[in-house]
């Protein structure tokens, strides 16, 4: 089997939101269909002529195996799958909060087992995929660093809590701008814009804003200074978010929500 990203067949163990995006920016990247099987209880098709299971197929062995069910859902695909895999399977996980000592746990076979944090952005090959891992030789690492930023951009981290603390900012992050996005549209509707038009300008602007910031050497302070005139209006808004850290702490304690959560799914795993 000759494919630019796998060395051998993917299997997908769930394949909703998080797993169907991930698929849509691999085979966006020219991963060959014929090489993905979905595993789904539902068996309903993801497109792409992908195959789709509702049980462990027999007639292949995996390359790699990405758990992409929600993290509850562990100890019900464990004892299933864990007679398939292989020492040279590759489990890679992407469930929030599950440490990888509790997947050597359920997984003993696999020599490598990695934890990859994507978010939805990954769908149009701009995500963030954060990993982390244990036994992880050099070829591991390089089919996972190719396979994930395929899919945008891929940072590896030795400590498993900064893994989290990642995951939090970048798994997350995007339900947490879609909130301010809603938020500041809203705040133009009250203050007399059609929601609709607000809703469309405030999205435009957050992706132009973005792009600028992403192509500029400039940190978030000295781009926000170039848009504030002194005196100015953005400075009068800029005050309201500065004052008293009211968005520094609305940011720390959003996160700080997410970590404790993170520890909480963490314990419940550990426990099983
Ligand atoms: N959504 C996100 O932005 C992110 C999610 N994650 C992680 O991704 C994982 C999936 O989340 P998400 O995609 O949002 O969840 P979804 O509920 O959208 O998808 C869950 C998938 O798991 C499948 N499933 C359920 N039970 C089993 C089973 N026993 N065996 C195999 N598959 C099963 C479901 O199949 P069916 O539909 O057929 O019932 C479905 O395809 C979670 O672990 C989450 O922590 C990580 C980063 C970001
Ligand atoms: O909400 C969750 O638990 C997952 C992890 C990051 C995004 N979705």
């Amino acid at each position: 089997m000759a494919d630019p990203l796998l060395p051998g067949p993917l299997w997908f163990v769930g394949c909703g939101n998080m797993g169907s995006a991930m698929l849509d920016g691999w085979i966006a990247a020219g991963i060959d269909p014929a090489h993905v099987t979905v595993i789904r209880p539902s068996g309903r098709p993801v497109g792409h002529d992908v195959r789709v299971l509702t049980d462990y197929p027999e007639d292949e062995v995996p390359a790699i195996v990405l758990l992409a069910m929600k993290p509850y859902q562990l100890d019900a695909v464990a004892p299933v799958l864990t007679p398939i895999l292989e020492p040279e399977t590759l489990l890679l996980s992407i469930l929030a909060g599950v440490e990888i000592a509790s997947l050597r746990t359920r997984f003993a076979a696999p020599r490598t087992i990695l934890r990859a944090m994507p978010n939805l952005p990954v769908r149009l090959g701009k995500g963030v995929v954060n990993l982390a891992g244990e036994g992880a030789d050099q070829t591991a690492r390089a089919l996972a660093t190719g396979l994930m930023a395929a899919l945008g951009h891929a940072e590896w981290f030795d400590d498993e809590s900064q893994f989290a603390l990642a995951g939090h900012l970048t798994g997350a992050g995007p339900a947490f701008l879609f909130r301010f996005i809603d938020a500041l549209a809203a705040a133009a509707e009250t203050l007399g814009l059609p929601y609709d038009q607000a809703a469309r300008l405030a999205l435009r602007m957050v992706e132009g804003a973005a792009a600028l910031a992403a192509a500029s050497p400039d940190d978030p302070e000295a781009l926000a200074r170039r848009v504030a005139s002194p005196g100015g209006t953005t400075e009068a808004g800029l005050k309201v978010l500065d004052e008293d850290r009211a968005l520094a702490d609305l940011m720390l304690r959003t996160l700080e929500a997410s970590r404790l959560r993170g520890i909480e799914m963490a314990l419940a795993a550990r426990e099983g």
